[in-house]
């Protein structure tokens, strides 16, 4: 049977997680459309990396489903079946190849399958010059493309790290505070760029830089104790109550 066409790309449902007895996360729900950007917000502890970890498949729920792209069964995948399936993950620190340089690092990324020695020394065929021309101009660093990656700014580093990722198509792109140690016009940079994949891909970004989430100017899910505590727009979220006892206000 084929999976239902739904807008949603990503489900969950009443999903828990026990560490040692202890809720990181608490009968969570949470639905994201194909080509939705959301903002997850909320304290530390809240539960926003574990619940990353279950999407990616690092960590397992102990209850709860979790479904991507139709019916797929998260739980049952292990993370390489996972980022198969069109699921990328950019932790906070970036993670490229300071030696090489920024178009090696994106090529490298569209051929992640090959050895980085016979990537780098085969000839690269039009498509995939076409690609990486249209990756890096994506990324805003196609004035930087001969320098090497550890001369690049920490904001630069981040844009092409997301490059990388880009290059293997996600579905869905999980973005873990990218706005950390950022200059105020890379924030806005940062912001303008992921708007602009989210016109392709879906997005969920975890921020605690609320300048930033306003300039995202996409719906907001606020988790608390391991479960969803508000949700709707920055403004709307903002002015709950418990939102800002428990997080804004602090
Ligand atoms: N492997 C683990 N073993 C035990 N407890 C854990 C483990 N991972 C997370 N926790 C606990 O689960 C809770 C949720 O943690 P999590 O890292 O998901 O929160 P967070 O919202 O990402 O916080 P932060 O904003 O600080 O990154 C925390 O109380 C944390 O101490």
């Amino acid at each position: 049977m084929s999976a239902p066409v739904t807008p949603t790309l990503l489900y969950l449902d009443n999903v828990s997680v026990s560490f040692d007895g202890f809720r990181a996360l608490n009968a969570l729900s949470l639905a994201v459309d194909h080509s939705e950007m959301r903002a997850i917000i909320g304290p530390n502890g809240a539960g926003k990396t574990t619940m990353m970890d279950v999407i990616t498949g690092k960590t397992r729920p102990n209850e709860g489903t979790a479904l991507f792209d139709g019916s797929h069964d998260l739980t049952a995948l292990d993370e390489a079946a996972i980022a198969e399936l069109g699921i990328g993950r950019k932790f906070q620190t970036p993670t490229v190849f300071e030696m090489h340089t920024v178009e090696d690092n994106i090529l490298l990324a569209l051929k992640e399958n090959r050895s980085p020695f016979a990537t780098l020394l085969s000839r690269r065929t039009a498509r995939e010059r076409e690609r990486i021309n249209a990756l890096l101009e994506r990324v805003r660093l196609t004035g930087h493309r001969h320098r090497k990656a550890g001369e690049l700014s920490h904001g630069q580093k981040q844009w092409l790290e997301i490059g990388m990722l880009l290059a293997q198509q996600p579905k869905l792109l999980l973005i873990d505070e990218p706005a950390a140690g950022m200059t105020d016009q890379e924030t806005a940079d940062t912001a303008d760029l992921l708007r602009d994949i989210a016109t392709t891909q879906a997005v969920i970004v975890v921020e605690h830089d609320m300048t930033f989430v306003r300039d995202l100017g996409v719906k907001v899910t606020c988790l608390h104790e391991g479960s969803v505590l508000a949700e709707g727009s920055l403004d709307a979220v903002s002015a709950n109550e418990r939102v800002v006892e428990v997080y804004l206000g602090r």
